[in-house]
C-alpha cells in the first residue's frame, strides 16, 4: 500500500513548510524569463518605470506572525479566547454597544416627557426639546451602530482567521494514523462549515446579545422606577413560561445542531470522495449508486435540518405568545390604574413602550439562542479536533538530531495500526550508513510498514528506531524529517510550477540546485518541453504529467532536500520500459552515497541493492545480498526465478 496515500509530498516538506500554490513562483518566474532574454519576457520597458512606482507604494509585507510549532497549543478553546485575542476592538465594540444600548432606551423616555410635561401640559418649548432630543439620540444611535457592527465584523474576521490557523496549525501537526481514520470531508467542514457557525455568532451575535441584555436590565430598572408593583406583575407573569421554554429549547437544541453537524460534515465527506473519485465511478457505472448514496447523505442532513426548524417553531412563537400575554396583562392591569388616578397616562405609553422594548430583545435573543446553540455545537467539535493528539508526539525536551551519518537500527520492533492486528513483530536490523537495503515479500507482508516506522510516520508499539544511536522519538521531527527523506509510492504534487514542486522541501533552493536535481533525475527532457520551462504551471495533484514524470519530480524533490536517509516505497504502477529505466537511474543517482530503504516491487531493484531483506509474517524471513540469497536457495531465490521467468517470457 502507498506510505502516504498520496497525501504528502518530499521529505522535510512535512509540517510548518507552508504552502506551495504558485506561492515565489511569481517573482522567480519574473526574475528567469528576464534572464532567458526571450521575447515578451520580463516587463515591456515602457511599462517599467510604472511597475517601479507601483512596486514602491506597496506597503512592505510584513513577516508572517504565525509560527508553526510542532507542540500543541495548550489553550483551551472558548468563545471568550477566541474574543479577548483582540482587547482594543473588543473594547471599543464594547462601548459602542453600551452606547447604543442606552440611546436606544431614550426613545420612550422622551415619548413620555413629551406627553406628560409637553402634550398634557401644553408646554410647547418642553415638546419641542424632546422632539430634537429625539432626533438627537435617532443620530447618535445610528453611529454607535454603525462603529458596533464595523468593530464586531473586525473583531469576528480576526477571531475567525486566528481559529483557521490555529486549527489548520492543528492538522499539520497530526499524524497519519489521524488521516487513515479520518474522513477529509469531515476536516474540511470543521475548517468551513463548522468556523462559519462561529463566524455568525461572533459578528453578530455577541454585540446583539450584549444589546438585548442590557437593554432588558436598563428597561426592567425603568419599569421599576416607574411603577414597581406593575414591574414585578408583568415581569412574574412573563418570566418563569419563558424561562422553562428557553430550558427546553438548550437541550432540545444541543442534540439537533450537533446532529447538524454531523450530518454535513457526512454530507461533505461523500462529496468529496465522489468527486476525487469521479473517474473510478464513472468507469465502473456506478453514477446511479452513487446519486443514490449522496440523496442518503442529503437526506439525513435535511432530517437534521428539520428536527432544528421543528424546534425553533415551537420556541419562537412560544416565546412570541407569552410577551404578548404579558402586554396584554399589562394593558389590562395598568389602564385601571390610570382609571384609578395612580399612573398618568404618558406613563403607561411610556410603560408599554418599554415592555415592548423589553419583548424586542427576548424576540432577538431567541433567534441569538440558536445561533449561538448552533456556534457551541461547532465549537464542540472544533474542540475534539483541536484536542486530537497527534499520533507520533514530538517531545517537549526533543533534541535536534546532529548531522546523521545514516545508520539504521531496528531494535525489538513491534507494531500494528490495530493492537490486536500486529504487523511486525520482534524485528531487528541494522543498515549501515550508506547501505541500501531493499525490502521485498508478498503483498501486504508489512514492507512498508517497516518503512513508515524508519521515517517515523509511526511509533513502534515496543521496541525502538534508531538512527546514528538516537531513538527517533527523542529527537524534533524537524531535525528528523530534514535528514529522512521519502519518496512516496504515488507521489503527490501540488498545484504550482514545476519550481515550486521540485523544490518544495527546500523553498530556498538556488536555480543552480533545482537545476542539478533537474539533471540528476533526468528531468531535464520533461523542463525543455514544458511551455515555461520550470516556471510551467502543473495542474492539481499533478494531473497535467505522466505517471512516470511524477515520480521523477518526486525524485528530484528529495535531491534537492539532500537527506542523508532515503526511505522509498517503489511505485507499482508499470512505466513503459523506457520511462522505467529512466526512473531507474534517477533512484540511482538519488541513492548514491546515501543510507536508503527501498520498498521493492520490482526484483530488479532489489538486485541493485547491497542488501535485501524478505519481510513475510511480521518478520524478516531472509536476510543477505542478492548473490548469497541466491545461493541459499530460499524465499528469495524463488520470489527471483519466478520473476525472471516472468520477465523473460512476459
Ligand atoms: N493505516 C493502516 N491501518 C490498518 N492497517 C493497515 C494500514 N496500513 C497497512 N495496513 C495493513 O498492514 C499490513 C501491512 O501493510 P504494508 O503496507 O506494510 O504492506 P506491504 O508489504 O508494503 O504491501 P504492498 O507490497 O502491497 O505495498 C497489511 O495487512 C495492511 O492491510
Amino acid at each position: 500500500m502507498s506510505m502516504f496515500g498520496g497525501g504528502f509530498g518530499g521529505p522535510g516538506g512535512g509540517p510548518g513548510t507552508g504552502p506551495i500554490g504558485g506561492m515565489g513562483g511569481v517573482g522567480a518566474g519574473r526574475r528567469d524569463r528576464q534572464q532567458s532574454g526571450t521575447p515578451f519576457a520580463g516587463i515591456p520597458p515602457e511599462l517599467a518605470a510604472g511597475v517601479a512606482r507601483l512596486e514602491s507604494s506597496e506597503p512592505a509585507e510584513a513577516a508572517p506572525r504565525d509560527q508553526f510549532r510542532q507542540q500543541p497549543d495548550p489553550r483551551k478553546l472558548t468563545l471568550w479566547s477566541l474574543l479577548a485575542n483582540r482587547p482594543a476592538v473588543l473594547t471599543t465594540a464594547a462601548i459602542a454597544v453600551l452606547v447604543e444600548a442606552l440611546l436606544l432606551q431614550a426613545g420612550p423616555l422622551l415619548v413620555q416627557i413629551g406627553i406628560d410635561h409637553g402634550i398634557v401640559a401644553r408646554n410647547v418649548p418642553v415638546l419641542v426639546a424632546a422632539a430634537v432630543a429625539f432626533v438627537a439620540a435617532v443620530g447618535f444611535t445610528a453611529v454607535a451602530s454603525g462603529v458596533r457592527i464595523r468593530q464586531s465584523g473586525r473583531l469576528a474576521a480576526y477571531a475567525t482567521r486566528d481559529l483557521r490557523v490555529r486549527v489548520f496549525s492543528h492538522l499539520q501537526r497530526l499524524s497519519l494514523d489521524f488521516y487513515t481514520r479520518e474522513k477529509a470531508g469531515v476536516t474540511m467542514t470543521r475548517m468551513t462549515s463548522d468556523v462559519e457557525a462561529l463566524q455568525q455568532l461572533l459578528q453578530d451575535g455577541f454585540a446583539q446579545f450584549l444589546i438585548q441584555g442590557l437593554t432588558m436590565i436598563v428597561v426592567t430598572a425603568v419599569l421599576v422606577h416607574y411603577d414597581a408593583e406593575l414591574a414585578a406583575i408583568t415581569l412574574l407573569l412573563v418570566l418563569p413560561p419563558l424561562a422553562g421554554l428557553s430550558i427546553w429549547f438548550r437541550n432540545a437544541a444541543d442534540q439537533g445542531y450537533n446532529r447538524q453537524r454531523d450530518a454535513i460534515a457526512a454530507l461533505f465527506s461523500h462529496l468529496s470522495e465522489s468527486l476525487y473519485g469521479v473517474r473510478v465511478i464513472t468507469a465502473h457505472n456506478q453514477r446511479r449508486r452513487s446519486v443514490v448514496a449522496h440523496r442518503e447523505v442529503v437526506g439525513a442532513y435535511r432530517d437534521a435540518n428539520d428536527h432544528t426548524g421543528r424546534i425553533n417553531a415551537v420556541y419562537g412563537p412560544g416565546s412570541s405568545v407569552i410577551g404578548l400575554l404579558g402586554l396584554a396583562a399589562l394593558l389590562g392591569i395598568g389602564g385601571r390604574k390610570v382609571l384609578h388616578g395612580e399612573l398618568t397616562i404618558g406613563e403607561l405609553t411610556a410603560f408599554v413602550l418599554y415592555l415592548n422594548a423589553f419583548f424586542q430583545p427576548v424576540q432577538q435573543l431567541v433567534q441569538l439562542y440558536t445561533n449561538y446553540q448552533q456556534a457551541r455545537a461547532a465549537l464542540g467539535k472544533l474542540r475534539g479536533l483541536l484536542g486530537t493528539a497527534a499520533g507520533v508526539p514530538e517531545k517537549v525536551d526533543a533534541l535536534e538530531l546532529p548531522p546523521a551519518s545514516g545508520g539504521i537500527e531496528l531494535r525489538e520492533v513491534f507494531f500494528g495500526y490495530e493492537p490486536d492486528r500486529p504487523v511486525l513483530r520482534d524485528v531487528t536490523l541494522r543498515i549501515a550508513p550508506g547501505e541500501t537495503i531493499a525490502c521485498v515479500g508478498p503483498t501486504g507482508a508489512g514492507k512498508s510498514t517497516l518503512a513508515k516506522l524508519v521515517a517515523r510516520l509511526y511509533d513502534p508499539d515496543r521496541g525502538a528506531v534508531l538512527i546514528d544511536g538516537h531513538d527517533l522519538r527523542e529527537v524534533t521531527l524537524d531535525s528528523l524529517h530534514r535528514q529522512v527523506g521519502v519518496v512516496p509510492q504515488e507521489p503527490f504534487l501540488f498545484a504550482g510550477t514545476l519550481r515550486d514542486n521540485i523544490a518544495f522541501a527546500r523553498p530556498d533552493a538556488s536555480d543552480d540546485e533545482v537545476g542539478t536535481a533537474v539533471d540528476a533525475v533526468g528531468l531535464r527532457d520533461l523542463v525543455d518541453r514544458s511551455p515555461d520551462g520550470l516556471d510551467t504551471i502543473l495542474h492539481e495533484r499533478g494531473q497535467s504529467v505522466s505517471s512516470g514524470e511524477r515520480q521523477l519530480i518526486a525524485l528530484a524533490r528529495v535531491f534537492v532536500a539532500a537527506p542523508r536517509v532515503v526511505v522509498l516505497d517503489e511505485a507499482t504502477s508499470s512505466l513503459d520500459l523506457r520511462s522505467e529505466l529512466r526512473v531507474e537511474a534517477a533512484v540511482q543517482q538519488l541513492l548514491e552515497g546515501r543510507t536508503a530503504i527501498l520498498v521493492a516491487h520490482r526484483l530488479s531493484t532489489a538486485r541493485r541493492a547491497d542488501r535485501v531483506i524478505v519481510v513475510d509474517d511480521g518478520g524478516i524471513l531472509e536476510a543477505g545480498t542478492h548473490d548469497e540469497l541466491i545461493t541459499a536457495g530460499g524465499r528469495y531465490a524463488a520470489m527471483y526465478s519466478t520473476w525472471e521467468s516472468h520477465a523473460t517470457h512476459g
